[in-house]
């Protein structure tokens, strides 16, 4: 891999210009670091042509057969089952020390949601936790770093890259054994029972088994290694940017009782005091929406986008792209700018409800870039719409169930420190009170 040339790119207009108008010459770039390489096998077959079309397969596989919203309302069970023993963890967790801590919680539970959907199988919760630490670690393992861009600095990186090769025979040996199970579960039709996993419906239950079935052009079917590695980037896009949103939600909803109160209110309005909120019920709550919109914006869980690269060379807000740059875009900064947002530093849900400054934005950036927490363009997060009911159901159940006060003597501290998304530095601990 040769030297290139890093552009970072911040303005509103630029990221809207890169993106929405000139996307295709903005090209999607493959992981190409040996580190990354240790990770990606297959997916990335760097300088081929095939990676495009595969890319594109995959993606169109993703909508089909996880985000349609008939395969989410198919799998409402799983976000009621994982909820549910969610808040009997949080009142046992709550009973043993006098507080929870939020993000381990929320962490476990998305993460056991994903795992579910990929592999259509409910397993044990101490499964679930080495297998979300284990991808929490291939994450951190996997982040850009110098020789990314500066290739000839690759020797000093030799110890990480030993690091690499172990942690993905780690990974490699905690999710092949779910995904042979799968495998068989379906092929038997139902019939086969693995003793180390309870495996739901056999028939489109799973989104491993359409990736089973992929042939995408030009290649044969994906092995066992492109497998583990999609499931895998599934499991950890979804799992820190969801749990990552509902611990800043919380921490404004700890830090301002007034506006808890007002959130719980809507939901006693909605559901009544003993009812438990559903997924649609969650769309009809205004103010629900305006927190979380709030906290996307106040808080996005990643300031940067995934890598891309000019395609060739390129003219943006009148300067010249040099072909094969590496572009990164710093999204963070527009939600920030006091020319797009009123007093952007608060955190002030009610912009985002009638005559406030956010109620047209569009998150999605095609209309203009004022806040983008899922990207924007051809390669924007496929799953927006997921991952938002994930924050919505998590949060509604959860402010509905508890009341949420600080530990005393313990007041939460805002300080952000970056762990792949931008995460509360000392993780927000509270005191919760059965409603
Ligand atoms: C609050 C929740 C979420 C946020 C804020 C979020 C945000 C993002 C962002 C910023 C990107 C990069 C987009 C770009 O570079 O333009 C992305 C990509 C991605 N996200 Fe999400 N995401 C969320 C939930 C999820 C969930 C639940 C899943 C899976 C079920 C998921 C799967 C993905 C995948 C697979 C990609 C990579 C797409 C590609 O390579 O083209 N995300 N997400």
């Amino acid at each position: 891999m040769g030297q290139r040339t890093l552009i970072i790119i911040t303005s509103s207009e630029l990221i809207h210009e890169a993106l929405v108008q000139k996307g295709p010459l903005f090209a999607s770039r493959p992981r190409d670091s040996p580190i990354r390489l240790v990770f990606s096998v297959g997916k990335c077959a760097i300088n081929s042509a095939e990676y495009g079309p595969l890319w594109r397969a995959l993606r169109r596989n993703f909508v089909t057969e996880l985000i349609n919203p008939n395969r989410i309302r198919q799998c409402s069970w799983i976000r009621k089952w994982a909820i549910e023993t969610h808040l009997n963890r949080l009142r046992v967790e709550a009973s043993n020390q006098g507080f929870v801590d939020v993000m381990s919680n929320c962490r476990l539970t998305i993460c056991s949601i994903l795992i579910c959907l990929c592999f259509g199988a409910k397993i044990s919760e101490d499964r679930i936790k080495n297998i979300e630490s284990i991808l929490k670690e291939v994450m951190l393992i996997t982040l850009p770093k110098v020789p990314d861009f500066l290739p000839v600095l690759l020797p000093l990186f030799r110890r990480q890259l030993k690091e690499a090769k172990v942690l993905r025979k780690k990974q490699m040996e905690c999710l092949v054994p779910l995904l042979r199970d799968r495998k068989a579960f379906v092929e038997s039709g139902g019939k086969h029972s693995s003793s180390s996993s309870e495996m739901a419906s056999p028939i489109g239950a799973a989104y491993i088994d359409s990736l089973f079935e992929l042939e995408p052009p030009t290649r044969g079917k994906l092995g066992e290694e492109e497998l583990v590695t999609l499931v895998s980037e599934i499991i950890n896009a979804g799992t820190d940017t969801s749990a990552t949103t509902v611990e800043w939600a919380l921490l404004h909803l700890v830090m301002n009782q007034e506006m808890q109160e007002k959130l719980y209110r809507e939901i006693v309005e909605c559901v009544g005091k003993n009812g438990i909120v559903s997924e649609e019920d969650v769309e009809k709550m205004a103010f629900l929406g305006a927190v979380v919109k709030e906290t996307f914006r106040r808080h996005p869980p990643s300031h940067f986008l995934l890598s891309h690269a000019a395609i060739k060379e390129t003219e943006l807000g009148g300067y010249t792209i040099p072909a094969d740059a590496n572009i990164e875009f710093y999204t963070a900064w527009v939600t920030e700018d006091p020319d797009l947002w009123e007093d952007p530093g608060e955190f002030r849900p009610e912009r985002f409800l009638s005559g406030g400054d956010g109620v047209d934005v569009d998150v999605t950036g095609t209309r203009g870039v004022k806040m983008v927490p899922f990207g924007a363009g051809r390669r924007i997060c496929p799953a927006a719409s997921l991952g938002t009911l994930h924050v919505n159901l998590l949060l509604a159940r959860m402010v509905h169930t508890f009341k949420w006060v600080p530990v005393p003597g313990h007041p939460p501290d805002p300080t952000e420190t970056f762990a792949f998304t931008v995460v509360m530095k000392n993780p927000l601990k509270a005191v919760i009170l059965p409603r």
